[in-house]
Protein backbone atom coordinates (compact mmCIF):
# COMPACT_ATOMS: atom_id res chain seq x y z
CA UNK A 1 0.00 0.00 0.00
CA UNK A 2 1.14 3.38 -1.08
CA UNK A 3 2.42 6.04 1.45
CA UNK A 4 -0.73 8.82 2.03
CA UNK A 5 1.28 11.93 2.61
CA UNK A 6 -0.91 14.07 5.14
CA UNK A 7 -0.73 18.18 5.06
CA UNK A 8 -3.56 20.59 6.30
CA UNK A 9 -4.40 21.76 2.91
CA UNK A 10 -3.94 20.51 -0.42
CA UNK A 11 -5.02 22.55 -3.61
CA UNK A 12 -6.14 20.79 -6.95
CA UNK A 13 -4.67 23.03 -9.70
CA UNK A 14 -2.41 26.20 -9.71
CA UNK A 15 -5.52 28.12 -10.63
CA UNK A 16 -5.76 32.21 -10.07
CA UNK A 17 -7.09 31.79 -6.83
CA UNK A 18 -5.75 28.53 -5.56
CA UNK A 19 -1.88 29.58 -5.82
CA UNK A 20 -3.08 32.74 -4.13
CA UNK A 21 -4.61 30.60 -0.69
CA UNK A 22 -1.62 28.17 -1.06
CA UNK A 23 0.61 30.83 -0.65
CA UNK A 24 -1.52 32.93 2.00
CA UNK A 25 -1.35 29.64 3.47
CA UNK A 26 2.12 28.93 3.34
CA UNK A 27 2.85 31.82 4.86
CA UNK A 28 1.12 31.73 7.57
CA UNK A 29 2.72 27.77 8.71
CA UNK A 30 0.24 25.56 7.17
CA UNK A 31 1.62 22.61 5.39
CA UNK A 32 0.35 22.55 1.59
CA UNK A 33 0.42 20.89 -1.43
CA UNK A 34 -0.97 22.33 -4.99
CA UNK A 35 -1.02 19.59 -7.83
CA UNK A 36 -0.21 21.03 -10.94
CA UNK A 37 -0.08 18.52 -13.97
CA UNK A 38 0.90 21.79 -17.23
CA UNK A 39 1.36 25.63 -16.31
CA UNK A 40 2.96 26.92 -13.48
CA UNK A 41 0.87 29.45 -12.69
CA UNK A 42 -2.18 27.92 -14.26
CA UNK A 43 -3.75 28.77 -17.11
CA UNK A 44 -4.02 32.89 -17.23
CA UNK A 45 -0.35 33.80 -17.49
CA UNK A 46 0.51 30.74 -19.62
CA UNK A 47 -1.98 30.56 -22.54
CA UNK A 48 -4.77 33.18 -21.66
CA UNK A 49 -5.17 36.44 -20.38
CA UNK A 50 -1.26 37.73 -19.97
CA UNK A 51 0.10 36.25 -23.18
CA UNK A 52 -3.11 37.42 -25.23
CA UNK A 53 -3.07 41.18 -23.93
CA UNK A 54 0.79 40.30 -24.81
CA UNK A 55 0.27 39.94 -28.81
CA UNK A 56 -3.03 42.12 -28.48
CA UNK A 57 -0.41 45.16 -27.18
CA UNK A 58 2.23 43.81 -30.16
CA UNK A 59 -0.65 43.88 -32.79
CA UNK A 60 -1.86 47.67 -31.56
CA UNK A 61 1.58 48.37 -32.72
CA UNK A 62 0.89 46.69 -35.73
CA UNK A 63 -2.22 48.77 -36.27
CA UNK A 64 -0.38 52.35 -35.18
CA UNK A 65 2.46 52.10 -37.28
CA UNK A 66 -0.09 50.98 -39.69
CA UNK A 67 -2.03 54.52 -39.21
CA UNK A 68 1.24 56.33 -38.59
CA UNK A 69 0.85 58.61 -41.79
CA UNK A 70 -2.66 60.25 -40.00
CA UNK A 71 -0.06 61.47 -36.84
CA UNK A 72 2.35 62.89 -38.91
CA UNK A 73 4.60 59.86 -38.46
CA UNK A 74 5.77 58.52 -42.15
CA UNK A 75 7.16 55.54 -42.59
CA UNK A 76 8.57 53.46 -45.61
CA UNK A 77 6.54 50.66 -45.64
CA UNK A 78 6.57 48.02 -42.87
CA UNK A 79 5.73 44.67 -42.03
CA UNK A 80 4.92 42.34 -38.78
CA UNK A 81 7.03 39.62 -37.54
CA UNK A 82 5.44 37.32 -35.76
CA UNK A 83 8.33 35.16 -34.83
CA UNK A 84 9.02 37.93 -32.71
CA UNK A 85 5.46 38.66 -31.63
CA UNK A 86 5.80 34.99 -30.27
CA UNK A 87 9.55 34.93 -29.20
CA UNK A 88 8.24 38.59 -26.99
CA UNK A 89 5.37 36.74 -25.55
CA UNK A 90 7.10 33.47 -24.88
CA UNK A 91 9.86 35.68 -22.63
CA UNK A 92 7.18 37.00 -20.83
CA UNK A 93 5.81 33.83 -19.98
CA UNK A 94 9.44 32.64 -18.69
CA UNK A 95 9.52 35.62 -16.52
CA UNK A 96 6.03 34.58 -14.86
CA UNK A 97 6.78 30.92 -14.60
CA UNK A 98 9.78 32.05 -12.65
CA UNK A 99 8.18 34.39 -10.36
CA UNK A 100 5.53 31.94 -9.53
CA UNK A 101 8.32 29.08 -8.71
CA UNK A 102 9.73 32.13 -6.79
CA UNK A 103 7.07 32.90 -4.60
CA UNK A 104 5.69 29.06 -3.99
CA UNK A 105 9.48 28.87 -3.00
CA UNK A 106 9.34 32.09 -0.32
CA UNK A 107 5.96 30.72 0.83
CA UNK A 108 6.76 27.23 1.57
CA UNK A 109 3.63 25.53 0.09
CA UNK A 110 4.81 22.78 -2.15
CA UNK A 111 3.87 22.62 -5.89
CA UNK A 112 3.47 19.18 -7.10
CA UNK A 113 3.60 18.88 -11.10
CA UNK A 114 1.40 15.95 -12.27
CA UNK A 115 -2.04 15.01 -13.17
CA UNK A 116 -4.12 14.63 -9.72
CA UNK A 117 -7.56 12.47 -8.89
CA UNK A 118 -9.56 11.86 -6.06
CA UNK A 119 -9.30 8.58 -4.66
CA UNK A 120 -10.88 9.23 -1.46
CA UNK A 121 -12.98 12.04 0.09
CA UNK A 122 -9.69 13.79 0.38
CA UNK A 123 -7.04 11.77 -0.68
CA UNK A 124 -5.78 12.35 -4.53
CA UNK A 125 -3.48 10.21 -6.22
CA UNK A 126 -0.90 12.00 -8.69
CA UNK A 127 0.82 11.02 -12.00
CA UNK A 128 3.78 12.36 -11.26
CA UNK A 129 5.06 14.84 -14.34
CA UNK A 130 8.67 13.35 -14.03
CA UNK A 131 7.20 9.15 -13.55
CA UNK A 132 5.76 7.63 -10.59
CA UNK A 133 2.75 8.27 -8.25
CA UNK A 134 2.17 10.25 -4.62
CA UNK A 135 -0.47 10.14 -2.55
CA UNK A 136 -1.46 13.53 -0.74
CA UNK A 137 -4.08 13.90 1.56
CA UNK A 138 -5.72 17.53 3.07
CA UNK A 139 -7.71 18.03 5.88
CA UNK A 140 -9.29 20.58 3.56
CA UNK A 141 -9.22 20.56 0.04
CA UNK A 142 -9.24 23.16 -2.39
CA UNK A 143 -10.32 22.38 -6.24
CA UNK A 144 -9.31 25.06 -8.74
CA UNK A 145 -9.27 22.66 -12.12
CA UNK A 146 -9.91 25.62 -14.60
CA UNK A 147 -11.73 24.64 -17.81
CA UNK A 148 -10.92 23.66 -21.35
CA UNK A 149 -12.06 25.05 -24.75
CA UNK A 150 -15.14 23.44 -25.84
CA UNK A 151 -15.07 22.09 -29.10
CA UNK A 152 -19.18 21.94 -30.67
CA UNK A 153 -20.02 19.17 -32.47
CA UNK A 154 -19.90 20.08 -35.88
CA UNK A 155 -19.05 17.27 -38.39
CA UNK A 156 -15.76 17.47 -40.06
CA UNK A 157 -14.21 20.21 -37.14
CA UNK A 158 -11.95 17.87 -35.16
CA UNK A 159 -10.64 16.69 -38.57
CA UNK A 160 -10.11 20.21 -39.23
CA UNK A 161 -7.62 20.16 -36.43
CA UNK A 162 -9.04 23.75 -35.73
CA UNK A 163 -7.00 26.02 -33.52
CA UNK A 164 -8.19 26.82 -29.89
CA UNK A 165 -6.85 30.51 -28.20
CA UNK A 166 -3.50 27.95 -26.91
CA UNK A 167 -2.28 27.07 -30.30
CA UNK A 168 -3.88 30.76 -32.04
CA UNK A 169 -1.09 32.07 -29.23
CA UNK A 170 1.57 29.69 -30.88
CA UNK A 171 1.28 30.99 -34.45
CA UNK A 172 4.45 32.41 -36.03
CA UNK A 173 2.51 33.91 -38.80
CA UNK A 174 -0.51 35.83 -39.58
CA UNK A 175 -3.21 33.30 -41.48
CA UNK A 176 -4.59 34.77 -44.78
CA UNK A 177 -8.16 34.42 -43.79
CA UNK A 178 -8.65 33.29 -40.11
CA UNK A 179 -11.98 31.95 -39.89
CA UNK A 180 -13.50 32.31 -35.53
CA UNK A 181 -15.95 30.14 -34.38
CA UNK A 182 -17.98 31.99 -31.67
CA UNK A 183 -18.28 35.85 -31.06
CA UNK A 184 -17.47 35.90 -27.43
CA UNK A 185 -14.37 37.19 -25.71
CA UNK A 186 -11.66 35.31 -26.89
CA UNK A 187 -13.35 35.09 -30.76
CA UNK A 188 -13.65 39.02 -30.90
CA UNK A 189 -10.28 39.69 -28.73
CA UNK A 190 -8.20 37.49 -31.12
CA UNK A 191 -10.21 37.92 -34.21
CA UNK A 192 -9.10 41.96 -33.83
CA UNK A 193 -5.50 41.15 -32.49
CA UNK A 194 -5.26 39.14 -36.06
CA UNK A 195 -7.09 42.00 -37.88
CA UNK A 196 -4.74 44.05 -36.85
CA UNK A 197 -1.59 42.19 -37.65
CA UNK A 198 -2.97 41.74 -41.10
CA UNK A 199 -5.17 38.93 -41.61
CA UNK A 200 -8.33 38.74 -43.38
CA UNK A 201 -11.07 37.89 -40.63
CA UNK A 202 -14.49 36.54 -40.27
CA UNK A 203 -16.25 35.68 -36.81
CA UNK A 204 -19.26 33.22 -37.20
CA UNK A 205 -22.02 33.82 -34.31
CA UNK A 206 -25.32 31.52 -33.92
CA UNK A 207 -26.27 34.18 -31.75
CA UNK A 208 -28.88 37.38 -32.92
CA UNK A 209 -25.78 39.59 -31.60
CA UNK A 210 -22.12 39.65 -30.99
CA UNK A 211 -21.37 38.96 -26.77
CA UNK A 212 -24.60 38.47 -25.94
CA UNK A 213 -25.05 39.36 -22.28
CA UNK A 214 -24.31 42.52 -23.08
CA UNK A 215 -27.51 44.98 -24.02
CA UNK A 216 -28.14 45.25 -27.65
CA UNK A 217 -26.65 48.94 -28.51
CA UNK A 218 -23.18 47.79 -27.12
CA UNK A 219 -23.22 44.49 -29.32
CA UNK A 220 -24.09 46.90 -32.17
CA UNK A 221 -21.55 49.00 -31.73
CA UNK A 222 -18.83 46.32 -30.71
CA UNK A 223 -20.04 44.93 -34.54
CA UNK A 224 -19.71 48.08 -36.18
CA UNK A 225 -16.12 48.57 -34.69
CA UNK A 226 -14.92 44.87 -36.26
CA UNK A 227 -17.06 46.28 -39.33
CA UNK A 228 -15.12 49.31 -39.70
CA UNK A 229 -11.93 48.21 -39.25
CA UNK A 230 -12.66 44.99 -41.68
CA UNK A 231 -13.67 42.04 -39.78
CA UNK A 232 -16.52 40.13 -41.54
CA UNK A 233 -19.04 39.01 -39.01
CA UNK A 234 -21.97 36.90 -39.18
CA UNK A 235 -24.72 36.71 -37.06
CA UNK A 236 -27.28 34.14 -36.85
CA UNK A 237 -25.26 32.01 -38.54
CA UNK A 238 -25.12 28.19 -37.05
CA UNK A 239 -22.17 25.91 -38.53
CA UNK A 240 -22.96 23.08 -40.40
CA UNK A 241 -19.95 21.06 -41.35
CA UNK A 242 -16.38 21.86 -41.72
CA UNK A 243 -13.74 20.61 -44.17
CA UNK A 244 -10.36 21.01 -45.17
CA UNK A 245 -7.47 21.61 -42.40
CA UNK A 246 -6.31 24.32 -40.66
CA UNK A 247 -3.62 26.11 -41.38
CA UNK A 248 -3.51 24.84 -45.22
CA UNK A 249 -7.24 24.85 -47.08
CA UNK A 250 -10.37 25.14 -44.45
CA UNK A 251 -13.91 25.84 -45.38
CA UNK A 252 -16.71 25.95 -42.80
CA UNK A 253 -20.59 26.10 -44.12
CA UNK A 254 -22.97 27.96 -42.07
CA UNK A 255 -26.85 27.57 -42.23
CA UNK A 256 -28.26 31.73 -42.09
CA UNK A 257 -32.16 32.99 -42.27
CA UNK A 258 -31.36 33.34 -46.13
CA UNK A 259 -29.82 29.88 -46.68
CA UNK A 260 -26.56 27.96 -46.33
CA UNK A 261 -22.99 29.96 -47.03
CA UNK A 262 -19.84 28.94 -47.37
CA UNK A 263 -16.69 30.36 -45.75
CA UNK A 264 -13.32 29.51 -47.55
CA UNK A 265 -10.40 30.49 -44.97
CA UNK A 266 -6.62 29.11 -44.44
CA UNK A 267 -6.92 28.57 -40.67
CA UNK A 268 -10.43 28.37 -38.21
CA UNK A 269 -10.51 28.95 -34.61
CA UNK A 270 -12.62 27.64 -32.13
CA UNK A 271 -14.00 30.07 -29.33
CA UNK A 272 -17.73 28.86 -28.19
CA UNK A 273 -16.91 28.92 -24.77
CA UNK A 274 -15.70 26.38 -22.15
CA UNK A 275 -16.17 23.36 -20.18
CA UNK A 276 -14.67 22.77 -16.57
CA UNK A 277 -12.02 20.31 -16.09
CA UNK A 278 -14.28 18.59 -13.33
CA UNK A 279 -14.84 14.90 -15.57
CA UNK A 280 -11.95 13.14 -14.70
CA UNK A 281 -10.65 14.09 -11.51
CA UNK A 282 -12.45 11.67 -9.58
CA UNK A 283 -15.13 13.51 -7.74
CA UNK A 284 -17.63 10.84 -7.35
CA UNK A 285 -15.30 9.27 -4.36
CA UNK A 286 -15.84 12.45 -2.48
CA UNK A 287 -19.70 13.88 -2.04
CA UNK A 288 -18.74 16.39 -4.59
CA UNK A 289 -21.62 16.95 -6.88
CA UNK A 290 -21.60 18.85 -10.08
CA UNK A 291 -24.20 21.21 -11.80
CA UNK A 292 -25.95 19.94 -14.79
CA UNK A 293 -23.33 21.94 -16.92
CA UNK A 294 -19.96 20.43 -14.97
CA UNK A 295 -19.45 23.28 -12.14
CA UNK A 296 -18.81 22.07 -9.07
CA UNK A 297 -21.92 22.53 -7.02
CA UNK A 298 -21.12 25.15 -4.04
CA UNK A 299 -22.66 27.31 -1.91
CA UNK A 300 -21.79 31.04 -1.70
CA UNK A 301 -19.16 30.69 0.59
CA UNK A 302 -17.84 28.31 -2.10
CA UNK A 303 -18.38 25.07 0.15
CA UNK A 304 -18.85 22.03 -2.13
CA UNK A 305 -21.28 19.34 -1.09
CA UNK A 306 -18.61 17.15 0.88
CA UNK A 307 -17.50 18.70 4.41
CA UNK A 308 -13.92 20.40 4.28
CA UNK A 309 -13.55 20.48 0.08
CA UNK A 310 -14.31 23.62 -1.47
CA UNK A 311 -13.95 24.90 -4.94
CA UNK A 312 -12.39 27.97 -6.66
CA UNK A 313 -12.85 30.04 -10.22
CA UNK A 314 -14.01 28.44 -13.16
CA UNK A 315 -14.35 25.25 -12.26
CA UNK A 316 -16.87 26.34 -9.26
CA UNK A 317 -18.52 27.90 -11.98
CA UNK A 318 -17.77 31.56 -10.95
CA UNK A 319 -17.80 34.47 -13.60
CA UNK A 320 -14.75 33.72 -16.22
CA UNK A 321 -12.39 35.88 -15.22
CA UNK A 322 -9.38 36.18 -13.26
CA UNK A 323 -9.85 38.35 -10.76
CA UNK A 324 -13.17 36.66 -10.28
CA UNK A 325 -10.76 33.80 -9.28
CA UNK A 326 -8.65 35.92 -7.16
CA UNK A 327 -11.56 37.15 -5.00
CA UNK A 328 -12.83 33.40 -4.89
CA UNK A 329 -9.73 32.89 -2.98
CA UNK A 330 -10.32 35.68 -0.48
CA UNK A 331 -13.28 34.09 0.31
CA UNK A 332 -12.16 30.90 1.07
CA UNK A 333 -9.10 32.33 2.64
CA UNK A 334 -11.73 34.23 5.39
CA UNK A 335 -14.06 31.29 5.53
CA UNK A 336 -11.47 28.66 6.74
CA UNK A 337 -10.77 31.05 9.31
CA UNK A 338 -13.98 31.13 10.77
CA UNK A 339 -15.47 34.19 8.55
CA UNK A 340 -18.72 34.56 6.45
CA UNK A 341 -17.96 35.85 2.95
CA UNK A 342 -20.09 35.21 0.53
CA UNK A 343 -19.42 35.72 -3.04
CA UNK A 344 -23.39 37.10 -3.79
CA UNK A 345 -22.24 40.40 -2.07
CA UNK A 346 -19.76 41.02 -4.84
CA UNK A 347 -19.61 43.43 -7.88
CA UNK A 348 -18.00 41.97 -10.95
CA UNK A 349 -16.61 44.08 -13.51
CA UNK A 350 -14.89 43.10 -16.60
CA UNK A 351 -13.53 44.56 -19.82
CA UNK A 352 -13.08 42.97 -23.35
CA UNK A 353 -9.59 44.22 -24.67
CA UNK A 354 -10.31 44.88 -28.35
CA UNK A 355 -9.06 48.47 -30.08
CA UNK A 356 -10.91 50.27 -28.21
CA UNK A 357 -12.04 48.14 -24.91
CA UNK A 358 -15.33 47.32 -24.17
CA UNK A 359 -15.92 47.55 -20.11
CA UNK A 360 -18.96 47.12 -17.53
CA UNK A 361 -19.60 47.07 -14.52
CA UNK A 362 -23.17 46.26 -12.27
CA UNK A 363 -26.54 46.09 -14.46
CA UNK A 364 -27.40 46.67 -17.97
CA UNK A 365 -30.38 47.92 -19.49
CA UNK A 366 -32.03 44.80 -20.02
CA UNK A 367 -31.29 42.93 -16.69
CA UNK A 368 -32.94 46.57 -15.23
CA UNK A 369 -36.20 45.64 -17.53
CA UNK A 370 -36.32 42.25 -16.55
CA UNK A 371 -35.73 42.44 -12.95
CA UNK A 372 -38.21 45.29 -12.96
CA UNK A 373 -35.75 47.65 -11.47
CA UNK A 374 -36.58 51.31 -12.81
CA UNK A 375 -33.37 53.68 -13.81
CA UNK A 376 -32.31 56.57 -15.45
CA UNK A 377 -30.06 56.23 -18.31
CA UNK A 378 -27.41 58.72 -20.01
CA UNK A 379 -25.09 57.96 -22.53
CA UNK A 380 -22.95 60.30 -24.81
CA UNK A 381 -20.87 59.34 -27.75
CA UNK A 382 -16.70 58.99 -27.06
CA UNK A 383 -16.97 62.30 -29.58
CA UNK A 384 -18.17 64.56 -26.73
CA UNK A 385 -14.88 63.12 -24.49
CA UNK A 386 -12.94 66.04 -25.21
CA UNK A 387 -9.44 63.86 -25.08
CA UNK A 388 -10.74 62.51 -28.37
CA UNK A 389 -9.97 65.62 -30.10
CA UNK A 390 -6.69 65.13 -29.60
CA UNK A 391 -6.13 61.59 -30.06
CA UNK A 392 -8.90 60.72 -33.10
CA UNK A 393 -9.65 58.13 -30.59
CA UNK A 394 -13.26 58.53 -31.13
CA UNK A 395 -15.01 55.30 -31.65
CA UNK A 396 -17.79 53.77 -28.87
CA UNK A 397 -19.45 55.34 -26.22
CA UNK A 398 -20.17 55.38 -22.14
CA UNK A 399 -23.45 54.22 -20.50
CA UNK A 400 -24.69 54.91 -16.90
CA UNK A 401 -27.45 54.04 -15.23
CA UNK A 402 -28.69 55.56 -12.38
CA UNK A 403 -31.51 54.32 -10.14
CA UNK A 404 -34.83 56.02 -10.41
CA UNK A 405 -35.59 55.94 -6.55
CA UNK A 406 -32.12 57.37 -5.34
CA UNK A 407 -29.20 58.85 -7.11
CA UNK A 408 -26.98 55.28 -6.77
CA UNK A 409 -25.16 54.41 -9.99
CA UNK A 410 -26.28 51.17 -10.65
CA UNK A 411 -24.29 50.17 -14.23
CA UNK A 412 -22.15 51.70 -16.15
CA UNK A 413 -20.62 50.46 -20.01
CA UNK A 414 -18.25 52.15 -21.96
CA UNK A 415 -16.72 50.95 -25.40
CA UNK A 416 -13.84 53.33 -26.01
CA UNK A 417 -10.52 54.48 -25.18
CA UNK A 418 -8.68 53.70 -21.67
CA UNK A 419 -12.46 51.91 -21.45
CA UNK A 420 -10.86 49.70 -18.29
CA UNK A 421 -9.44 52.99 -16.24
CA UNK A 422 -12.52 54.55 -16.35
CA UNK A 423 -14.36 51.74 -15.58
CA UNK A 424 -12.12 51.49 -12.29
CA UNK A 425 -13.25 54.97 -11.02
CA UNK A 426 -16.79 54.47 -11.71
CA UNK A 427 -16.43 50.80 -9.95
CA UNK A 428 -15.40 52.83 -7.01
CA UNK A 429 -17.55 55.41 -6.76
CA UNK A 430 -20.57 52.64 -6.62
CA UNK A 431 -18.77 50.63 -3.65
CA UNK A 432 -18.40 53.91 -1.94
CA UNK A 433 -22.15 54.10 -2.83
CA UNK A 434 -21.68 57.69 -3.70
CA UNK A 435 -24.35 59.58 -5.20
CA UNK A 436 -24.03 60.25 -8.64
CA UNK A 437 -23.96 64.04 -8.43
CA UNK A 438 -20.52 63.77 -6.48
CA UNK A 439 -18.87 62.51 -9.29
CA UNK A 440 -20.61 64.61 -11.60
CA UNK A 441 -19.61 67.46 -9.81
CA UNK A 442 -15.62 65.80 -9.17
CA UNK A 443 -13.14 68.07 -10.40
CA UNK A 444 -11.08 65.54 -13.26
CA UNK A 445 -8.42 66.52 -14.73
CA UNK A 446 -8.20 67.96 -18.02
CA UNK A 447 -7.63 66.58 -20.83
CA UNK A 448 -8.54 62.49 -19.63
CA UNK A 449 -10.92 60.33 -20.65
CA UNK A 450 -12.25 59.98 -17.05
CA UNK A 451 -13.11 63.77 -17.96
CA UNK A 452 -15.98 62.15 -19.97
CA UNK A 453 -17.70 60.99 -16.50
CA UNK A 454 -18.87 64.94 -16.49
CA UNK A 455 -20.68 65.18 -19.26
CA UNK A 456 -22.09 61.69 -19.03
CA UNK A 457 -23.02 61.86 -15.32
CA UNK A 458 -24.45 65.73 -16.07
CA UNK A 459 -27.13 63.82 -18.49
CA UNK A 460 -28.74 61.87 -15.86
CA UNK A 461 -32.48 62.99 -16.41
CA UNK A 462 -34.21 64.22 -13.03
CA UNK A 463 -35.74 61.86 -11.02
CA UNK A 464 -39.58 61.19 -12.15
C1 LIG B 1 -7.57 33.51 -24.36
C2 LIG B 1 -8.09 33.90 -23.00
C3 LIG B 1 -7.87 35.18 -22.54
C4 LIG B 1 -8.34 35.56 -21.28
N1 LIG B 1 -8.13 36.85 -20.87
C5 LIG B 1 -8.59 37.23 -19.67
C6 LIG B 1 -8.36 38.57 -19.21
O1 LIG B 1 -7.78 39.40 -19.90
N2 LIG B 1 -8.82 38.92 -17.98
C7 LIG B 1 -9.47 38.02 -17.19
O2 LIG B 1 -9.86 38.38 -16.07
N3 LIG B 1 -9.70 36.75 -17.60
C8 LIG B 1 -9.27 36.34 -18.81
N4 LIG B 1 -9.48 35.05 -19.23
C9 LIG B 1 -10.12 34.11 -18.31
C10 LIG B 1 -9.10 33.60 -17.28
O3 LIG B 1 -7.99 33.05 -17.95
C11 LIG B 1 -9.71 32.54 -16.41
O4 LIG B 1 -10.94 33.00 -15.88
C12 LIG B 1 -8.79 32.19 -15.27
O5 LIG B 1 -7.56 31.69 -15.73
C13 LIG B 1 -9.51 31.09 -14.45
O6 LIG B 1 -8.72 30.71 -13.45
P1 LIG B 1 -9.04 29.44 -12.58
O7 LIG B 1 -8.59 29.82 -11.23
O8 LIG B 1 -10.41 28.94 -12.69
O9 LIG B 1 -8.09 28.28 -13.14
P2 LIG B 1 -7.02 28.19 -14.31
O10 LIG B 1 -6.19 29.40 -14.43
O11 LIG B 1 -7.71 27.69 -15.50
O12 LIG B 1 -6.07 27.05 -13.74
C14 LIG B 1 -6.50 25.73 -13.51
C15 LIG B 1 -5.28 24.85 -13.44
O13 LIG B 1 -5.65 23.55 -13.03
C16 LIG B 1 -4.82 22.61 -13.70
N5 LIG B 1 -5.49 21.30 -13.66
C17 LIG B 1 -6.67 20.95 -14.22
N6 LIG B 1 -6.95 19.67 -13.94
C18 LIG B 1 -5.92 19.19 -13.20
C19 LIG B 1 -5.64 17.92 -12.62
N7 LIG B 1 -6.48 16.89 -12.71
N8 LIG B 1 -4.48 17.77 -11.94
C20 LIG B 1 -3.62 18.82 -11.81
N9 LIG B 1 -3.84 20.04 -12.33
C21 LIG B 1 -4.98 20.22 -13.00
C22 LIG B 1 -4.69 23.19 -15.10
O14 LIG B 1 -3.52 22.69 -15.74
C23 LIG B 1 -4.58 24.69 -14.80
O15 LIG B 1 -3.24 25.10 -14.69
C24 LIG B 1 -9.03 34.64 -20.47
C25 LIG B 1 -9.26 33.33 -20.93
C26 LIG B 1 -8.80 32.97 -22.19
C27 LIG B 1 -9.05 31.56 -22.68
N1 LIG C 1 -10.79 40.02 -21.45
C1 LIG C 1 -11.25 39.05 -20.69
O1 LIG C 1 -11.53 39.21 -19.50
C2 LIG C 1 -11.45 37.68 -21.29
C3 LIG C 1 -10.83 37.33 -22.48
C4 LIG C 1 -11.05 36.06 -23.00
C5 LIG C 1 -11.88 35.18 -22.33
N2 LIG C 1 -12.46 35.57 -21.17
C6 LIG C 1 -13.38 34.68 -20.43
O2 LIG C 1 -13.41 33.40 -21.02
C7 LIG C 1 -14.75 33.07 -21.32
C8 LIG C 1 -14.78 32.13 -22.50
O3 LIG C 1 -14.55 32.86 -23.70
P1 LIG C 1 -15.13 32.35 -25.07
O4 LIG C 1 -14.94 33.39 -26.09
O5 LIG C 1 -14.64 30.97 -25.31
O6 LIG C 1 -16.69 32.15 -24.74
P2 LIG C 1 -17.90 33.21 -24.70
O7 LIG C 1 -18.93 32.56 -23.89
O8 LIG C 1 -17.43 34.56 -24.34
O9 LIG C 1 -18.39 33.28 -26.21
C9 LIG C 1 -18.71 32.13 -26.95
C10 LIG C 1 -19.52 32.52 -28.16
O10 LIG C 1 -19.58 31.38 -29.02
C11 LIG C 1 -20.89 31.31 -29.54
N3 LIG C 1 -21.15 29.91 -29.95
C12 LIG C 1 -21.69 28.91 -29.23
N4 LIG C 1 -21.74 27.79 -29.96
C13 LIG C 1 -21.22 28.07 -31.17
C14 LIG C 1 -20.98 27.32 -32.36
N5 LIG C 1 -21.32 26.03 -32.46
N6 LIG C 1 -20.41 27.94 -33.42
C15 LIG C 1 -20.07 29.24 -33.34
N7 LIG C 1 -20.26 30.00 -32.23
C16 LIG C 1 -20.82 29.43 -31.16
C17 LIG C 1 -21.78 31.79 -28.42
O11 LIG C 1 -23.04 32.22 -28.91
C18 LIG C 1 -20.95 32.93 -27.83
O12 LIG C 1 -21.22 34.17 -28.44
C19 LIG C 1 -15.44 34.40 -21.54
O13 LIG C 1 -16.83 34.34 -21.37
C20 LIG C 1 -14.78 35.27 -20.51
O14 LIG C 1 -15.45 35.16 -19.28
C21 LIG C 1 -12.25 36.80 -20.63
Amino acid sequence: MMEVQEYDVVILGSGQGGKQLAWHLGRAGKKVAVVERRWVGGACPAVACLPSKNELWSARVANLVKNSAHFGTLTTGFRVDMGKVRERKQAMIEREIELHLAAYKASGAELIMGSGRFIDSKAIEIALNEGGTRIVKGNEVVINVGSHAAIPDVPGLIAARALTHIEALELEYAPSHLIVLGGGYVGIELGHAYRQFGSRVTIIEPGKQLVAREDADVAGELATILRDDGIEVLMGAQPVSVHGLSGDEVTVTVRMADGERRIEGSDLLVAVGRIANTSDIGLDKTGVDLTERGFVRVNDRLETTAPGIWAIGEAAGSPQFTHVSVDDFRIVRDNMAGGNRRTSERLVPYVMFIDPPLAHVGLSEAEASSRGIPVRVSKIPMTRVLRTLATDETKGFMKVLVSSDDDTILGFTMIGSEAGEVLAAVQIAMLAKLPYPVLRDAVISHLTIAEGLGPLLAGVPPRP
